[in-house]
């Protein structure tokens, strides 16, 4: 069974996980779930002997847990979630239920009695699609539980009461954690291992599968609950009607209280239709969807950014809403939605005790981090986003929208350009190269040049990876006098190379200082094919004639669309010498950059004699998965010209 589609089917619902539990929200959010966190308030005190087995109560426990929520949120902001979920983890040994400790005399109550035995942790697990119709919430419950049987050590009193001190028990059922220091309590585990730490993600995939792509819809009970007042209008929540195949809310009504229906194994008749019907429905568009929405998660991302949402996190988180509004002077009720889609989006996290930053979050999106990525956060919202919102135009018009989009000709553009935009532009750059350039120092074996151009150098980031993996090479940044002058100022990091130095110029007019190796990084897709010509031109006509002469030219490069670009191109990559050896094993990856009947060159033998540029290693993780990160670490970003050709040349 292929489980990620599964939970793609809650892609574009309003999701809600009713738990408290960082474990829950790890695991569902490391299955690419997004949902917002909202505690329960449901006190679990349910008469635990009124019910026949354990794993009865935590299933009730879950449920109870997940419709506080709905109904809690349906009356605050008179509308529901699509789905809220909720679950419930308890020990239990033999007929006793163990839940969190109350106190350490009580976790050591627990721990002793696993103490060398066998247990089972059962967590119950409830999906609540809701509904609301004239006013009233509609809820159909899914429910299950997984088991997992877990044996303890025979373990010391003094190790107990070490385990017990470091803390570790008091928020966990059982008293033990076996994610963390408890697993070394832990002789054998037969089952699914997440079930214990919170949630049985497999079993919840299941469930999945069994709702969104029926034949049966068994297990599907309805709640009801008429005491939730009146409201004049509620979105359609299902997806059924436009042709997805979830499970939609009934449209019945019926009497109030719980199991209004009597009937727990049926599902509604109006869930029945929608399911079947899903038959004939193509398969839900997921990624067409995230298409559509894909601009409004940028903007999330960007307008937090600009607020320094998460440099106000970092230094005070958690937080509460009011004060993260406070503290941005921000209006309270807005801080809250764009803080819980930070949460959707999987940028901050949120708990009882308030927002706070991810990983991910604090490694690139914190001003003063090694890896910040927010100077381009930044251009690209005041810049890019702006540029692109003329793309229909550069398609009826042709070339020239990011200098319209600029108010400015394209004479005006470099004068008018303001200190403050160049610093903008330059910091995106910086943090981005600060992440590829090692990536792209050491893609390919460039020992045996003795110099190079970065030609567009900017703050000099690429230029010292260069020189740092190759002890012979000299590195001369080419950029415009502006940019050398401030580029002073991104150097706090790294002690200078005497190996580097920065020339100002402009590379349409100056003479471009002599080098064997021309990088070309982020320019070409700035330029029309005029001046990209003349640019590419004068960098072959500097070269030396050695080199030009004996490298080969990629035979990729001359099958591609853009054809004329690639005969201007031809001259630079004799001195880059770079061509894809068969072992460069992701050809589809060019595929998807080069469409039409494109084959890269596997011949290993370079035509001419000279020896190529080897390729040094793999590309780190991740990086053929997207061809744009492909290209630029293989080509010394030469190749970026045919990715974003299709937009960015028509738009500058
Ligand atoms: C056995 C075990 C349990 N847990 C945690 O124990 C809590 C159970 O309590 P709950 O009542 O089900 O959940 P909660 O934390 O009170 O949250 P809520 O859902 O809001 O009630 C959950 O946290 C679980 O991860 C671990 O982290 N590791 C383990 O090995």
């Amino acid at each position: 069974m292929v489980l990620c589609p599964v939970i793609g089917k809650l892609q574009h619902k309003h999701v809600v996980l009713a738990s408290a539990s960082p474990r829950r929200q790890e695991i569902l959010s490391n299955a690419g779930l997004r949902f917002e966190v909202v505690p329960s308030r449901f006190k679990e005190k349910l008469h635990k002997a009124s019910f026949a087995t354990p794993y009865a109560y935590a299933v009730e426990t879950a449920k109870q847990k997940a419709l506080e929520v709905a109904g809690r949120m349906h009356q605050k902001d008179l509308r529901a979630p699509d789905v809220v979920i909720g679950a419930d983890t308890i020990v239990a040994v033999g007929a006793t239920i163990l839940e969190k400790p109350v106190d350490k005399q009580d976790a050591y109550r627990m721990l002793s009695r696993l103490n060398g035995k066998e247990h089972s942790v059962f967590t119950g697990v409830a999906i609540v699609h809701c509904c609301s119709k004239d006013g009233r919430l509609d809820t159909e419950v899914s429910e299950f539980y997984e088991e997992t049987t877990v044996t303890f050590s025979e373990l010391s009193e003094e190790l107990l009461w070490e385990y017990i001190n470091s803390g570790e028990p008091m928020d966990k059922a059982g008293g033990y954690g076996i994610q963390a220091l408890g697993g070394m309590l832990v002789e054998n585990v037969h089952g699914d291992f997440l079930n214990v730490v919170g949630f049985p993600l497999n079993h919840f995939c299941k469930e999945l599968a069994r709702l969104y792509y029926p034949p049966r819809p068994e297990g599907l009970r309805r709640v009801k609950h008429d005491s939730i007042p009146a409201v004049d209008t509620f979105e359609n929540l299902s997806d059924t009607e436009g042709g997805g195949s979830d499970p939609g809310p009934s449209a019945e009504g019926g009497r109030g209280g719980e199991e209004a229906d009597g009937d727990r194994s049926q599902a509604p008749g109006a869930l029945d239709a929608a399911l079947n019907g899903a038959e004939s429905r193509p398969p839900f568009p997921t990624g067409l969807l995230e298409l559509m929405d894909g601009f409004k998660a940028s903007k999330v991302l960007f307008t937090a950014c600009k607020l320094k949402l998460f440099d106000v996190l970092k230094d005070q988180g958690p937080l509460k809403a009011v004060d993260v509004a406070r503290k941005l002077d921000a209006c309270a009720g807005g801080t809250e939605q764009l803080l819980d889609v930070c949460v959707a989006l999987g940028l901050l996290e949120k708990t009882h005790r308030g927002y706070s930053n991810t990983a991910v979050t604090t490694l690139h999106l914190v001003s003063d981090a090694e890896h910040s990525l927010l100077g381009l956060a930044e251009y690209n919202d005041a810049h890019v986003w702006g540029v692109f919102t003329r793309l229909g135009l550069a398609v009826r018009e042709g070339a020239g929208q990011a200098r319209g989009a600029l108010g400015v000709t394209e004479e005006e553009e470099h004068l008018s350009q303001s200190r403050e935009m160049t610093l903008q532009f330059m910091r995106a750059m910086h943090s981005l190269s600060k992440l590829t350039a090692h990536h792209v120092a050491t893609a390919f074996d460039l020992s045996r040049f003795t110099s190079a151009c970065d030609l567009g150098g900017c703050t000099g980031i690429l230029a010292r990876e260069l020189a740092r993996e190759y002890p012979h090479l000299q590195v001369t940044v080419f950029d415009l006098p502006e940019v050398i002058e401030l580029s002073g100022g991104f150097q706090r990091g790294g002690r200078q190379t005497e190996r580097i130095r920065f020339v100002p110029g402009d590379f349409f007019k100056d003479n471009l200082p002599e080098a064997d190796l021309y990088v070309l990084s982020r320019i070409l897709q700035d330029w029309p094919d005029d001046r990209l010509h003349k640019l590419l031109s004068r960098i072959s006509s500097g070269c030396k004639p050695a080199l030009r002469k004996t490298t080969p030219v990629p035979d990729l490069l001359f099958r591609t669309k853009a054809r004329a670009r690639a005969e201007s191109m031809r001259a630079v990559l004799q001195e880059v010498t770079v061509w894809p050896p068969p072992s460069w094993g992701p050809v589809s990856c060019s595929r998807d950059l080069f469409p039409g009947p494109v084959r890269p060159s596997t011949t290993a033998a370079p035509p001419l004699g000279s020896e190529p540029c080897k390729l040094r290693r793999a590309p780190p993780s991740g990086v053929p998965k997207r061809p744009f990160l492909f290209f630029f670490f293989f080509y010394l970003n030469l190749c970026i010209l045919f990715l974003e050709y299709s937009c960015f040349t028509m738009l500058y």
